[in-house]
């Protein structure tokens, strides 16, 4: 589904401070399978995510998406090359294919739980009641409904992660991108996520996530593992 070939993201290139994160990365990401790319901090995970995630831009090579859909293109039943499309449609695809699970959640205080679960929603259009009906269906099936009008500055570590999960299923995105989810939940908690995770590659979504956390990469559920070291993929990939 996701093809990255040979790619490069240096920061701050051509300055006396440019800093290669991703150096000549190539790898596969399939479809309905959970992928995770581990490494130590800063091997260049979450950056490797944000251009997978139409997030950001590679410095060179190139990143291909199949099936997937963006209004004025055509229809992309073969590849999609994403790097050099114009930045419109790259949001698109981004708002249309993929849903994120930030390492620190990014969710917005002082805003409701509904609300924040309802923001990737916003520009996309469409009836702002159905909109809130999905949310309030995310939150109950997350537990969350009775904190639904409360603004999430109450909620625990393990609510606050759910509701981020919830935020990134609300345009029901065929990939799931999580940065290290676990890094701020006790085993209970990451093994629960966990299960989340293989009901949502039950149900056919593609899952990749960054993280240095075992109970994660060493789960049954993950099919193929890449590891970083200082932007470079190392060893073979295991599956
Ligand atoms: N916007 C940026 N400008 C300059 N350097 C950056 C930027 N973003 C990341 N880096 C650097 O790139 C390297 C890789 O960072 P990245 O966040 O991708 O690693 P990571 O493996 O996800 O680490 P962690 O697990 O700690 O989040 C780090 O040395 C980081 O300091």
């Amino acid at each position: 589904m996701i093809e990255v070939a040979n790619v490069t993201k240096t920061y701050h290139a051509g300055r006396p401070n440019a800093y290669t994160a991703v150096d000549g990365v190539s790898l596969a990401i399939e479809r309905g399978r959970l992928t995770v790319l581990k490494g130590p901090s800063g091997s260049g995970k979450t950056t490797l995510l944000s251009l997978v995630g139409c997030m950001a831009r590679p410095s060179s090579g190139r990143i291909h998406l199949r099936g997937v859909k963006a209004a004025g293109l055509p229809a992309a039943g073969g590849a999609l090359e994403i790097t050099s499309l114009p930045e419109r449609f790259l949001t698109e695809i981004r708002r249309a294919t993929f849903g994120f699970i930030f390492q620190h959640f990014n969710l917005i205080k002082g805003v409701s739980t509904l609300e924040n679960v309802m923001l990737p929603a916003y520009p996309l259009g469409g009836d702002p009641a159905a909109l809130r009906r999905r949310a309030g269906e995310l939150l109950e099936r997350f537990g969350l409904s009775r904190h639904a009008r409360e603004p999430i500055d109450r909620l625990s570590g393990g609510e606050l992660q759910r509701v981020a999960i919830a935020r990134a299923l609300v345009n029901d995105p065929a990939v799931l991108i999580a940065d290290e989810p676990t890094a701020h939940l006790d085993s209970h908690l990451s093994e629960a996520f966990m299960a989340l995770m293989g009901t949502f590659k039950e149900g056919g979504r593609t899952l990749l996530i960054a993280s240095h956390d075992p109970l994660v990469y060493d789960s049954p559920l993950v099919d193929a593992t890449h590891e970083l070291r200082d932007g470079r993929l190392c060893g073979k990939a295991s599956a």
